[in-house]
């Protein structure tokens, strides 16, 4: 490791650097020690450099005595391997329709390829990430769900809700100073033995209420919640739970789990639930240590 040398350069960019560094400080005297659960989305981890920035995000946080939690999704990579293996994808209101034969084709991209993956990136930080999956210690359990899209009823398949946390698990590794990464596949408590493939985003809404997360952070491929999508110029920066609950039904494809896992956060006792855009280096710490932050986020009606 080499210091950041000024030497040779103008001491007013060292200058600079130094006013940048102290003007984290009131964010960082905020955060300490906090529980931040932060979901990288599998659209935001396609890009190696994306990717590595995100792990060096993380890894900071933990150095600087936040306590991060990372779940994390792999829509993408999930699809390409089910592409692969000739299985057709189908998404109906941003859920994966999953058969018995897709079901393991997620368990295995979420939890052997794209869960050791993360926890490699920030362990290149010294020994600092754990891998888990939802069925792990039974994090998770869900029940297969009922989905009501456009009024018809819907049957998706090996699809879960998360139905029960146990957060005992998680806050042990951050007790002995872990990060952990968690994958969002669970337990069927109706059917003992059974997996279910849970979206990513409503394992972290969940996740974030049960460990009474300071913020949840959700990470994704555009700048956030659009009032009028798909125009980009409708970016909505704060909405309170009430006025999100509203919007719900006329929200479209992704942006339906991911909302709602902000309504669940923020109803669970969350202060806030932000949706911010992955493919901004370093989102993570943009949104955690400026004053204006980026992205969507929700908040109690109250505040
Ligand atoms: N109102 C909206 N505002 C922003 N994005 C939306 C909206 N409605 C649908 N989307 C879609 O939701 C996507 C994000 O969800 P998703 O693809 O599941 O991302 P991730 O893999 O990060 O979970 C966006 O790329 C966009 O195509
Ligand atoms: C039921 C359901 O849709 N599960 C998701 C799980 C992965 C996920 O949520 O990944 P992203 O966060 O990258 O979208 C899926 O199969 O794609």
């Amino acid at each position: 490791m080499s210091k950041i040398a000024f030497r040779d350069k103008d001491l007013s960019q060292a200058s600079i650097f130094a006013s940048t560094l102290i003007s984290s400080l009131p964010w960082l005297e905020k955060h300490r020690g906090k529980v931040i659960v932060i979901k990288f989305g599998g659209n935001a981890m396609i890009n190696p450099e994306l990717q590595a920035a995100f792990a060096d995000d993380i890894a900071y946080l933990r150095h600087v005595g936040i306590q991060p939690v990372v779940v994390h999704g792999g829509g993408p990579q999930i699809t390409e391997m089910l592409d692969r293996l000739g299985i057709q994808s189908e998404f109906r209101g941003g859920y994966r329709v999953t058969n018995r034969e897709a079901i393991e084709v997620v368990r295995m991209v979420l939890q052997g390829m794209v869960n050791p993956q993360i926890v490699s990136l920030i362990n290149k930080h010294g020994p600092l990430a754990v891998g888990f999956s939802g069925e792990d210690a039974a994090i998770f359990k869900a029940h297969k769900m009922q989905a009501t899209i456009d009024g018809d009823s819907v049957d998706l398949g090996f699809v879960g809700e998360v139905v029960e946390v146990d957060p005992r698990p998680v806050l042990e590794q951050l007790k002995a100073g872990r990060i952990p990464v968690i994958s969002t596949i669970a337990p069927d408590i109706d059917d003992p033995g059974e997996t279910l493939n849970v979206n990513a985003d409503l394992a972290a809404g969940a996740l974030a209420a049960a460990l009474k997360a300071s913020r949840a952070l959700l990470l994704t491929d555009v700048e956030g919640l659009y009032a009028d999508w798909p125009r980009r110029d409708s970016l909505i920066s704060q909405i309170a739970v009430s006025e999100l609950r509203e919007r719900l039904p006329s929200l479209e494809s992704g942006m339906i789990p991911k909302m709602q896992a902000c309504l669940d956060a923020v109803e669970g006792g969350v202060p806030r639930a932000t949706v911010i855009d992955g493919r901004v280096p370093h989102s993570v710490l943009v949104e955690l240590f400026t004053d204006d932050g980026i992205g969507t986020e929700v908040r109690g009606d109250d505040e």
